[in-house]
């Protein structure tokens, strides 16, 4: 059922994929379905036992990402050490044969993260719906598409019928007006908003990111940002498709071609929200006020601007946010008052589905040309699928971080999450270009700072978390 009156992108993305209405809740169409190995083996195990087969297997894909070593993956599964992770990859490969879906398994060049390969390949496209059950499925939102992560039971729904039940959202806009100052990328306006809304702030919301610094953002910047939706508890994140949308999908592998493309294009471009359309709550920021951002705490909203000093957990608002504060500083080991930057590091980690792009690696790449990572540092760099690995490659990117003493890895989630051999041990401190840091999500007992790809160079070159402008 139409919404009446003037839509959001949101409220278009909902109407042209609602099929049917029961108690409050839509069963929406799903045009594309992203799998991975570790929420999917049940899921089709499900599906096997009820003797049910997979409703449009065309309309789905499948990615190791999680488990994947990120060294030696010729071997394929057979040479995974853990059992736990080996049988996950190997049951992706038997079920997406037996139900006929397409699958990069582990080593296959067209592989890598869910979220990083999805768009590479032209398959996630605007006006699309698109679930995969993992919460940053959200990033996929860059391109105009409701996207947002699913559970285990709702892959084997979504696998059987092609829908899922959902209820509505509200519509939420932060727009963020003027420019970014240099140095001060994607990453740093995501972890700006999230100290401003908080980790659950954006609970219920879909949240659709407007205004010229948005605008702004290369496809990349955008799916850094609408990633990171996630953290701030909404639903899904989205920027309106535009020139810079359709540039980047133009010629790319599943993106339609020819009268299909033009087809597209007239389509794509009615999904933008309507001037007069009402959003519940609206947020403005001016894009001169976000600092370079590291995180000091043990979630995504605990971040300063790189010149801050740690907060007073005394001077906060209420019990729970002294608690909590009191507790993300001991785990992190860091006192109040202190500058965070120069706060010495032992790894450095740039990868992950927020920062693993080409667009990062060149960043990461300017940054450290002709310099030497500290010599206490252990830094890697893991790229998100094989094609970016190629794509670097061919740049001459690798060498250039080879010879700045960084590890150029093969492409996973790596050690944005403790699921492979890629960990931190107990009491390290890294730089992360990933979204958590959460108490042992990098290994047990590590210690996690967020920040963007520019920061964490400068940071390994450094030693300690540092401002690229520091290096100038
Ligand atoms: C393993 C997976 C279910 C999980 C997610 O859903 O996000 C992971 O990708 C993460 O980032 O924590
Ligand atoms: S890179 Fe990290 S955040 Fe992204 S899907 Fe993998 S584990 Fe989750």
């Amino acid at each position: 059922m139409p919404s009446p009156g003037p839509r959001t992108l949101y409220d278009k993305l909902w109407d042209a994929h609602a099929v049917a209405e029961d108690d409050g809740e839509t069963l929406l169409y799903v045009d594309l379905h992203l799998l991975h190995e570790v929420t999917s083996p049940q899921a089709f195990a499900g599906l096997a036992a009820a003797g049910r087969t997979v409703r449009r297997p065309e309309r789905a894909l499948a990615l190791s990402d999680h488990n994947v070593p990120t060294m030696g993956q010729a071997a394929g599964p057979a040479g995974v050490a853990d059992a736990a992770a080996r049988a996950q990859l190997e049951a992706l490969v038997d079920n997406t044969r037996r139900f006929g879906i397409e699958n990069f398994p582990m080593g296959d060049p067209r592989g890598g993260i869910v979220h990083v390969v999805g768009p590479e390949q032209g398959r996630s496209q605007p006006g699309m719906t698109i679930v995969c059950g993992d919460s940053h499925t959200s990033t996929h939102g860059a391109f105009g598409a409701l996207a947002f992560g699913i559970g285990t039971s709702e892959v084997e729904h979504v696998l059987a019928t092609q829908t899922i039940r959902q209820r509505k959202s509200r519509n939420m806009r932060i727009c963020v007006e003027g420019r970014l100052a240099p140095h001060v990328h994607a990453k740093d306006l995501a972890l700006h908003l999230l100290g401003l809304v908080g980790v659950d702030g954006a609970t219920g919301h879909v949240i659709e990111y407007a205004g010229a610094a948005v605008r702004a953002l290369s496809m990349e910047g955008r799916m850094t940002l609408c990633n990171l939706s996630i953290e701030m508890g909404a639903r899904a994140g989205l920027v309106a498709p535009d020139a810079t949308t359709f540039a980047y999908l133009e010629g790319r592998g599943a993106a339609p071609g020819g009268e299909a493309w033009t087809a597209a294009l007239a389509r794509w471009r009615t999904l933008p929200s309507d001037a007069e359309a009402v959003f519940e709550r609206e947020l403005r920021i001016d894009a001169a006020d976000v600092a370079p951002m590291v995180s000091w705490g043990t979630n995504p909203s605990q971040v300063i601007g790189i010149d801050g000093r740690i907060p007073d957990p005394a001077g906060l608002p209420s019990a729970d946010a002294r608690d909590a504060a009191a507790r993300a500083l001991a785990y992190m080991a860091l006192l109040p008052g202190q500058k965070i930057a120069g706060t010495r590091l032992d790894r450095v980690f740039i990868g992950s589905c927020t920062n693993s792009r080409i667009e990062d690696l060149r960043i990461v790449a300017d940054i450290v040309r002709g310099r030497r990572v500290a010599p206490h540092v252990r830094a890697m760099v893991v790229p998100g699928s094989g094609l970016v690995k190629r794509a670097a490659e061919a740049e001459g990117i690798d060498a250039v971080l080879r010879a700045a003493g960084f590890d150029w890895r093969e492409p996973g989630c790596s050690m944005c999450v403790g699921m492979n051999p890629d960990r931190l041990h107990p009491g390290e401190r890294c730089a992360a270009t990933s979204n958590r840091n959460f108490e042992n999500r990098q290994g047990r007992g590590g210690r996690t700072h967020l920040m963007s790809p520019a920061l964490a160079a400068a940071s390994a070159i450094a030693g300690g978390i540092a401002d690229p402008a520091s290096l100038d």
